[in-house]
């Protein structure tokens, strides 16, 4: 079932194209990795996804199984995100922010909903601590939490272990995995290579043409080039 479909996108700055003749298609249930050097226009094409910013050119297709407010979207952490002053709980149930519209307050069912998210990744016992008094892990847990709020089809991750240590890597990594294997869809972009063991497709930013390729055969042609980079 297919999700997203872009088609010769392009994306930039004012004047200044960072990436073009992007093609490539998000299907339910993949696992795509987008990777590329310092620069390539990862996190920005995320954005252009996402609408926080506007495409030069191209096309970005949703289909009828997917709305644009049933993404689910982790972003890169920046310093002053790490220090959020909200609990826990605040922070997760903000997922549902999309579904409010124009009403002032959270239904039982959101709350239930945010409840469940924080029992599924183990962070319930943290709901009432600061958010800015947890650990890097901690941090990430409650972020994917708060997207699963706004999701149960597609997340979006941007670069979601950076600063973590790698045993707590591996365990973002675990769950992301399994809740893969329960049918979600997870496009994340990555400088650590190793996640591409978990991938179905990858998404290769380059400068020229941006290559889109199952993993098996991305790895075959593309494999010595990206692990000597
Ligand atoms: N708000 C902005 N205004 C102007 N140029 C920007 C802006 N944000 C990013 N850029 C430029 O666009 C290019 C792509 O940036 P982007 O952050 O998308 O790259 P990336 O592949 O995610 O990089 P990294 O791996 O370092 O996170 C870079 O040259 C960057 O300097």
């Amino acid at each position: 079932m297919s999700y997203i479909k872009i088609e010769d996108l392009s994306l930039g700055y004012d004047s200044e194209i960072v990436c073009s003749n992007i093609n490539f298609e998000i299907n339910k249930n993949d696992y795509l990795c987008i990777i590329g050097e310092n620069g390539a226009g990862k996190s920005t094409l995320i954005k252009t996804i996402l609408d926080l910013k506007e495409k030069k050119a191209g096309k970005i297709l949703f289909s009828e199984n997917l709305k644009k407010s049933e993404i689910g979207y982790l972003p890169q952490q920046t310093v002053v995100q790490k220090d959020f002053p909200a609990t826990v709980y605040e922070v997760v149930l903000s997922g549902m922010l999309s579904q409010l519209k124009y009403r002032p307050f959270y239904t039982k069912k959101e709350k239930n909903h945010a409840k469940q998210e924080m029992e599924k990744l183990g962070i319930t016992h943290l709901q009432n601590k600061s958010y800015r008094q947890l650990s890097g892990g901690q941090q990430q847990r409650v972020l994917l939490a708060r997207a699963l709020c706004a999701s149960d089809k597609i997340l979006l991750l941007d670069e979601p272990v950076t600063g973590l240590d790698p045993q707590v890597t591996q365990e973002f990594y675990g769950l992301l995995k399994s809740l893969n294997e329960q049918g979600m869809t997870i496009v994340m972009v990555s400088h650590d290579l190793s996640v591409l063991k978990y991938a179905t497709h990858v998404l290769y930013l380059k400068k020229k043409v941006p290559i889109f390729m199952e993993k098996e055969m991305f790895i075959e042609r593309y494999g010595k080039e990206i692990y000597n980079d």
